[in-house]
């Protein structure tokens, strides 16, 4: 077991290149299952979720290549194999083996998913799309059992706006007799980026990217190449890095329309921020300005961005409130914020960040993934040395992190836990 180690207080310059979007690579993976010959993604990111999602459909017969950030899967010798347990536990986005082994096999049998424990995250609406399909959906230990004689179109109203339900939705109607329309669907970029693939697998799907899409099911669907989306929470944590200590910082291969929420909030706070076409440039300012946020569906404010924005409040002048609609519970960084001498309170759905303070270097737990995240830039901005633990929940989403950081002129590096540490550790 690894730790990170942080010596912070150092202003930060440079570039840094975003790596592709995981919420896309984890559904465009899973999406090959449906082609019935080879499918190439190009740029994916080098992250944990993509390995075991690789190793996932391996378990079920495919072929898989990953070099150089692309992958090709071969997933004409694909089995309808249950998989209950094991790897599937280890990510959120194992549930889209649910709507791409229906839409291919009509059965699957998938355990629930693990992800980052944010509070309750429920998947009824998934399951609601899936029997509006024709599927009977049941529980039994744990798993979900998928079976359908026939996958039929069908209209779907979604009671929340959900990302994976709109995805997942999606891969089970692509090849469903006739007609599907997804109202109320979710809107993020990377339900368009799964689209995309889709489309050049031979899929008919109209009006991803907007609250009602419309597919059209095919028999089948061909292998193709595609290019991933950059990935925006990543981009948008080096930007806020920037905002907290950056003396110039160029945050590269991004799509500046996906992060308006985020630069909107920036500026308002005195952050220097320029977009350009794909790149985005940031600058601290010595006082920024306190700011309230709150979190909502795309193109809101991400939640994914919510824990790292409220390291960088804890440097504003004043009492900012941070409110998070989609994930109410959304706050176990706080307590490590506070052993870092951060001033803040949690009401609620909201965390009240009383600033500035001078953050103090401290020895603290990521207990997820964008966690992680807020505890690296609060080590950053830290006096002192900070070290981080919970690092399988960073590598689930940040690609060479310690080598992007470093590139800035940070100071970062991963050590082996001692046998103490590590035992400590697995007590608290
Ligand atoms: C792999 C992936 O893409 N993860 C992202 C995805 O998660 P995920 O797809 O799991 O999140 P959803 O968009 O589904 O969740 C949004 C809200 O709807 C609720 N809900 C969701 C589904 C459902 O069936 N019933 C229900 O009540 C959830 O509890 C949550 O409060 O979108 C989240 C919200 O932008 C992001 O934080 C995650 O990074
Ligand atoms: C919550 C997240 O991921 P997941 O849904 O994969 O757990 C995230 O990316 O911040």
């Amino acid at each position: 077991m690894e730790k990170l180690k942080i010596a912070g207080g150092y202003p930060l310059k440079g570039t840094v290149r975003v790596s592709g979007a995981k919420n896309s690579a984890v559904a465009l993976i899973p999406a090959t299952i449906l082609a019935d010959s080879p499918v190439t993604i190009e740029g994916l990111p080098d992250i944990s979720d993509v390995e075991i999602l690789k190793g996932l459909l391996e378990e079920i017969g495919g072929h898989v290549k990953l070099s150089d950030n692309e992958m090709t899967v071969d997933p004409s010798g694909m089995i309808s194999m249950p998989l209950p347990n094991g790897k599937v536990k280890k990510l959120r986005a194992s549930y889209y083996l649910m709507g791409a082994m229906l839409g291919r096999f009509k059965k699957a049998v998938i355990g629930l998913p693990g992800g980052c424990h944010l509070g309750p995250r429920p998947i009824d609406q998934h399951i609601k799309g899936f029997e509006a399909l024709g599927a009977s959906v049941t529980n039994e230990q744990g798993a979900i059992y998928l079976r359908a004689e026939e996958l039929r179109g069908a209209r779907i109203y979604l009671d929340v706006v959900s990302v994976g339900a709109t995805i997942n939705i999606m891969l089970a109607a692509v090849r469903a007799k006739g007609r599907t329309v997804i109202e109320n669907a979710a809107k993020e970029p990377e339900i368009i980026d799964v689209a995309t693939l889709l489309t050049n697998m031979g899929a008919r799907i109209k009006g991803a990217g907007t609250d009602v899409i419309r597919i059209d099911g095919v028999e089948s669907l061909h292998g193709c190449r595609h290019t991933i989306i950059p990935d925006r929470i990543e981009a948008g944590t080096y930007i806020i890095l920037g905002a907290a200590m950056g003396e110039g910082v160029l945050v590269d291969n991004v799509i500046p329309q996906h992060l308006e929420s985020l630069i909107a909030k920036l500026s308002e706070m005195g952050v220097y921020v320029e977009a350009g076409d794909d790149q985005i440039f940031v600058r601290s300012s010595s006082s920024l300005k306190a700011v309230d946020i709150k979190t909502l569906v795309y193109p809101g404010f991400p939640t994914d961005l919510q824990q790292p924005f409220t390291s960088l409040l804890t440097r504003a002048e004043g009492s900012s409130m941070v409110t998070d609609t989609i994930y109410g519970a959304r706050f176990k960084h706080i307590d490590e914020l506070r052993r870092m001498n951060a001033s803040i309170k949690v009401e609620g759905r909201s965390a009240i960040v009383s600033g500035p303070v001078q953050l103090q270097g401290a020895k603290v737990k990521a207990s997820d993934l964008r966690a992680g995240a807020a505890l690296v830039i609060a080590g950053l901005m830290a006096e002192g040395i900070t070290e981080v633990t919970g690092l399988e929940h960073i590598d689930r989403g940040y690609s060479n992190l310690v080598e992007k950081l470093n590139g800035l002129g940070a100071t970062v590096w991963r050590e082996a836990m001692t046998e103490d540490e590590a035992e400590q550790l697995k007590n608290t």
